[in-house]
């Protein structure tokens, strides 16, 4: 199997909590970038003390109530069985040298996205009606984005998180491009998470990531409750007629911001 596609490894940490996915540097080729999907049963509780990290929790399905000990936010999160209810959710942010409890009010899937952070920022609730909400593209390259923690949002010291729905037939994260050098203005340098979800759940997607000296040419069948790894690279996604595709983006670098370089054999398809 690729060393970018992961599978979900269900470990039961403790009673009602399962770890779907952990990716961390020690398990992975990312050094900015780390990421968990916790399942909770109802009444179930997380709890993390952070380090030189911080965090945003995405409710993805279910309610939770999120506490950092001085802050807290009860019964959040805005879709009860699935991210294709097609509605924004709400997300927490927690920053560096904190302790966050996750309790489940009812039975609830969570992604938690992981960058470095050094200078402590507030914890803050991202509402629903915080994310802005783009419909991207033309042709059978449409897609509807919910942008959790973009870059023009400041509460963050390096992470990015969004949500990107792409219905049955089209492209995403298309014509493909890259952020993988630290050379603004012309290009960031990011690296990325892809967790994807499918409506139905048997259906699937095809993820490429590569490179222009072809070093790096992977091409992966990604299924419901995969995670794909982005360390550098283009990395488009195609869905299959009959399908909707839904992933979440986790990015950080450097620095940031998000500034892609497309690939110049494909740019001519947004000039159509
Ligand atoms: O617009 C899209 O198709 C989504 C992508 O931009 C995705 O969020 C990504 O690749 C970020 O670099």
């Amino acid at each position: 199997m690729s060393r970018l596609l992961r599978k979900p490894s269900n470990i039961e940490q403790s009673n009602g909590v399962t770890i779907v996915h952990e990716v961390k540097k020690e398990n992975s080729p990312l050094q900015y970038v780390e990421f968990r999907i916790v399942e909770l049963d109802q009444n179930a509780k997380y709890t993390e003390v952070l380090g030189k990290q911080e965090c945003c929790i995405v409710a993805l399905t279910g309610k939770i109530s999120v506490t950092d000990g001085e802050q807290s936010f009860n019964n959040i999160g805005r879709r009860m069985e699935t991210v294709f209810e097609q509605r924004p959710t709400d997300s927490v942010y927690i920053s560096n040298d904190r302790r966050f409890e996750i309790k489940a009010v009812s039975h609830a899937r969570i992604a938690l996205c992981y960058s470095p952070s050094e200078n402590q920022l507030p914890t803050r609730l991202i509402k629903a009606e915080d994310n802005t909400v783009e419909r991207r593209g033309k042709g059978n390259n449409k897609r509807l984005v919910f942008n959790i923690l973009p870059d023009s949002d400041p509460s963050a010291n390096s992470v990015l998180v969004v949500e990107v729905f792409t219905e049955s037939g089209n492209w995403s994260s298309y014509p493909p491009h890259k952020h993988d050098r630290d050379n603004l203005p012309n290009e960031s340098l990011l690296e990325e998470i892809y967790y994807h979800e499918m409506n139905p759940k048997q259906g699937f997607v095809f993820q490429r990531v590569y490179n222009d000296d072809r070093s790096l040419d992977e091409t992966m069948t990604v299924e419901h409750g995969n995670v794909v790894l982005v360390p550098e690279g283009y990395h488009p996604v195609g869905v299959p007629e009959g399908y909707t595709s839904y992933y979440l983006n986790v990015m950080a670098g450097p620095k940031r911001t998000w500034k892609f370089y497309n690939d110049p054999d494909h740019e001519w398809i947004l000039e159509r």
